[in-house]
């Protein structure tokens, strides 16, 4: 193997760290976050929600189980969450030279070279985080090769990046799912698919509210949700009517501002896949998995709607619920991949809302 280059990690307070280059080699700045999953590093880089934004893996072994192939089952890739890696980097500790797995096609070195993403190693990625727990998330460069502008995703409609263009439609079940594409994670669908439906995936601008769907699903994705006024315009027409929405992460918030409610900036957010939420009015507690830097604001929330889960560690809102209508949303991802699998039961609630509304 060719010498490492050095690769220097600047955050916007000044603090440096310096660790060895493994991906493609160029520099890169963006929103420094971290997650602290042991697993899952092809579903997480693929995760169009992270896009303009440099993950940090708090897990220090990564790489071991090399990455599948890019296989594609009826339009969806089976083992990636999109079409392409959405970091703009991926910071870790100790990077696997060897891997093995019944599923890897190649190498996390291979793969990030391949689409052209910086990739450090031999950092203390756990010192770094205590760093971003304390000071809050922030922007940040890794110099490899050249030193570029400081670049801050939060100030900027990134949902329309990572959106289709124009519609596309996956299988062809009885109940007929209009999906608004804020950067949706393959899974999603592919629960959906599961409950015999036919999902009409729409751009992130569309106008929902003007199409006889039976339900409208409404997806994560990056960035400030306030940057998306287009798609919020447009469900507060959906809102007015009766036809069940669920919203997952960005979907989550999207809902509650079109609602009438307010979102605000986390210190450093919650990525990882063991967050407890609890179900308001309830003593169930679920272990979901997250991927958001920003909430719901609790004091906001109009009265007709209702705090549907809370965050254990840190009480935030975790999804709202329409007190009449068959309205709800989860700040967590009920559809994981990776991670737990605790509340894929929401799934189901959604289409039986659905069901029992075209029966009844
Ligand atoms: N996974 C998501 O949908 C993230 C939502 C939003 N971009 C946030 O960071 O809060």
């Amino acid at each position: 193997m060719k010498q490492e280059r050095i690769a220097k990690i600047v955050l916007e307070n000044g603090m440096e760290f310096t660790g060895k280059s493994f991906g493609y080699e160029q520099s890169v700045s963006g929103e420094v976050v971290f997650n602290t999953a042991m697993t899952g590093y092809p579903e997480s880089l693929t995760d169009p929600s992270y896009k303009g934004q440099i993950l940090v893996s708090t897990y220090p072994l990564i790489g071991n189980y090399g990455v599948p192939a890019p296989k594609k089952n009826e339009g969806l890739h089976t083992y990636y969450e999109s079409d392409r890696i959405h970091v703009s980097a991926l910071i870790i500790s100790d990077y696997s030279f060897n891997y093995h797995h019944w599923n890897a096609a190649k190498s996390l070195q291979e793969w990030l070279i391949e689409h052209k993403i910086p990739g450090v190693y031999d950092v203390d990625t756990r010192a770094l985080t205590q760093i971003l727990r304390e000071k809050g998330t922030m922007l940040g460069k890794i110099l490899i090769e050249g030193d570029p502008d400081w670049y801050d995703p939060s100030g900027e409609n990134l949902v329309k990046t990572v959106s289709v263009e124009t519609p596309v439609t996956y299988g062809s079940g009885r109940t007929h799912i209009g999906l608004i594409d804020c950067g949706v994670k393959n899974n999603i669908i592919r629960q959906l698919l599961r409950l015999d439906t036919k999902v009409t995936r729409l751009p992130w601008d569309f106008d929902v509210s003007r199409e006889s769907f039976d339900g409208i699903f409404l997806t994560n994705g990056p960035g400030d949700p306030k940057q998306c006024g287009a798609t919020i315009d447009n469900l507060k027409k959906v809102l007015q009517k009766e036809i069940p929405v669920f919203g997952i992460c960005l979907g989550s918030q999207l809902m509650a501002l079109a609602a009438g409610a307010d979102t605000y900036k986390l210190k450093y957010g919650h990525r990882s896949h063991n967050q407890p939420v609890q179900q308001k009015g309830s003593a169930r507690c679920y272990i979901t998995s997250q991927n958001h830097g920003y909430a719901v604001d609790p004091d906001s929330i109009p009265p007709e709607w209702d705090i549907y889960f809370e965050n254990v560690n840190d009480g935030t809102v975790e999804g709202i619920i329409h007190k009449e209508k068959p309205f709800f949303s989860t700040q967590f991802h009920p559809e994981a991949s990776g991670g737990p699998t605790d509340t894929q039961f929401l799934f189901e609630n959604f289409i039986n809302s659905i069901k029992s509304r075209c029966d009844g």
